[in-house]
């Protein structure tokens, strides 16, 4: 059985300069995808092309096996079954809630379409509102209401462009939440444009991190925090410093945290330098550890510390430590390292 969707290998471009280059991924039915990456990176123009939109110059989109996109071709957006819900509320002003979930479902008799508007309404939490007006609505509200409405005539896919950018951080991550519940409730696969990594590890199952139109890596959030593919990864997903080591044997590498175990990269033989990513959460605090770091920076996060630390050699790293643990900038504190994977990437500049 084919994907609902298929991205293979696409190319769009404005005026001959490409924006998306060599795209593909694929999504199973009842799957939330997420296109993640920073601004101009061409998540929306890619999102667009998979609306109908936008043409691509080279590639192929196939929804169901069928083919809607080739290069110079598109099958027109109200032939797909595709819903679309964008950043800024695109609800109707002069109509009701009601009104507005109703707006796609003119196919359906009269009471059809009530019963469908009252199974929406209480499917986002909001069985009361069917005859407010979008004004008497807060942003979060109404956002819930635009995603209502863009499913009530069960779209085949769903694609969400920047639907929460306009709301604080901590609703935006509970509204990814909530559609999130809500998408799999109605088994909706769906696609989600953002730039924001926590959004996306909120709402999705599967994540892609575009940089330069480039998909760089296509893979759960655990993956691409735990397993980054690159250096973009690393350094976009998650916080993190990266130290310099060398590879000293098949399993160990030396750096300036001492020496330790790793995978070391495909053609690294011993001498090579490579690239460690060290997280946060790598660098255990511990008084009796002999291994020792400097506060330099430290940030106050509730339950925890985020401290900046820095090493005999100058360089940097982050640690968490639990907020009784409360030391003074310029202190010196024992560290120890806990890492499970430790992910290191081959130093780009060498020629061994
Ligand atoms: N209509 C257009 N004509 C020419 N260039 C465009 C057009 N739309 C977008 N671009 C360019 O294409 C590139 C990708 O834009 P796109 O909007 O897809 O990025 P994005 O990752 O969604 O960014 P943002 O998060 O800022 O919306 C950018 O360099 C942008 O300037």
């Amino acid at each position: 059985m084919p994907e609902l969707l298929e991205v293979e290998n696409c190319v769009l471009a404005y005026d001959d300069i490409p924006v998306v280059k060599q795209v593909s991924f694929a999504l199973e039915t009842g799957s939330i995808g997420c296109l993640l990456g920073p601004s101009g990176c061409g998540k929306t123009t890619l999102l667009r092309a998979v609306a109908g939109f936008e043409l691509l110059s080279s590639g192929e989109i196939r929804l169901r096996g069928q083919v809607v996109s080739h290069s110079g071709w598109a099958l027109p957006p109200e032939q797909r079954r595709v819903g679309m819900v964008f950043q800024d509320f695109a609800l109707f002003p002069h109509l009701t809630v009601a009104g507005n979930i109703a707006f796609g479902l003119r196919h359906l008799s009269e009471r059809e379409r009530r019963t469908r508007v009252r199974e929406l309404l209480e499917l986002v939490g909001m069985p009361g509102y069917a005859s407010a007006w979008p004004h008497q609505l807060s942003g979060g509200q109404q956002q819930r209401i635009a995603v209502a409405r863009a499913i009530a005539p069960r779209p085949e896919l769903l694609l969400l462009d920047e639907p929460f950018s306009s709301m604080d951080a901590e609703l935006r991550e509970q509204l990814a939440r909530e559609v999130r519940g809500i998408l799999k409730q109605e088994a909706i696969t769906a696609i989600l444009v953002t730039h924001d990594q926590y959004e996306a590890f909120a709402m999705a199952d599967e994540i892609g991190v575009i940089n330069q139109g480039r998909l760089m890596q296509w893979d759960s959030g655990y993956n691409l925090y735990h397993r980054p593919a690159n250096r973009f990864v690393a350094d976009f997903i998650g916080q993190g410093a990266i130290l310099t080591g060398e590879v000293l044997n098949e399993q160990h590498v030396n750096s300036e945290l001492g020496i330790i175990p790793g995978r070391i990269p495909e053609g690294c033989a011993p001498g090579c330098k490579v690239d460690l990513l060290v997280r946060p959460d790598d660098i255990q605090h511990d008084d009796d550890s002999e291994l020792r770091a400097r506060v330099v920076e430290k940030a106050f996060r509730g339950a925890e510390f985020l401290y900046t630390l820095e090493l005999h050699t100058g360089t940097r790293i982050l640690c968490f430590a639990p907020s009784h643990h409360d030391h003074a900038i310029g202190e010196a504190i024992g560290i120890r390292l806990e890492i499970d994977h430790l992910v290191m990437f081959r130093q780009e500049r060498q020629t061994t």
